[in-house]
């Protein structure tokens, strides 16, 4: 093997590589866009009917069931962990926005 299939079949991994990354880039993008779909909707359901934006024993639960998911998929839990409460503080933003304005539209809407 001369040192130009080398670096051929080397270039040629790593691009199959990095479809499949873009591929679970665009999976993991509608999937969140998905979720916030979800969350708005439990964010006007909670301003109609005075909840609080958090719920804070709803978030250990999803977190202890989510550093389990991790352990047995072998990812890092602590990851996981700080992934969902990444995720979670921008949803109790939202929660916030829509509980001190309920009637504006979601600006992501053109609305
Ligand atoms: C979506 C909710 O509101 C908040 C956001 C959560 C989430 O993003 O999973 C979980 C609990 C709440 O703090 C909910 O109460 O279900």
């Amino acid at each position: 093997m001369t040192t130009r299939d080398f670096d051929t079949d080397i270039r040629a991994e790593l691009d199959r590589l990095r479809g499949s990354i873009d591929n679970i880039d665009a999976a993991v993008v509608h999937m969140l866009a998905e979720r916030f779909k979800c969350t708005q909707q439990v964010g006007l359901l909670k301003a109609q009917h005075q909840l609080p934006p958090a719920d804070p024993e709803r978030e250990a639960r999803q977190i202890e069931r989510l550093r389990q998911l991790a352990e047995s998929a072998k990812l890092d839990p602590a990851f996981a962990e700080k992934l969902l409460n990444f995720i979670i503080a921008e949803v109790i933003r939202h929660h916030e926005t829509i509980a001190a304005n309920p009637d504006a539209p979601d600006p992501r809407h053109g609305g």
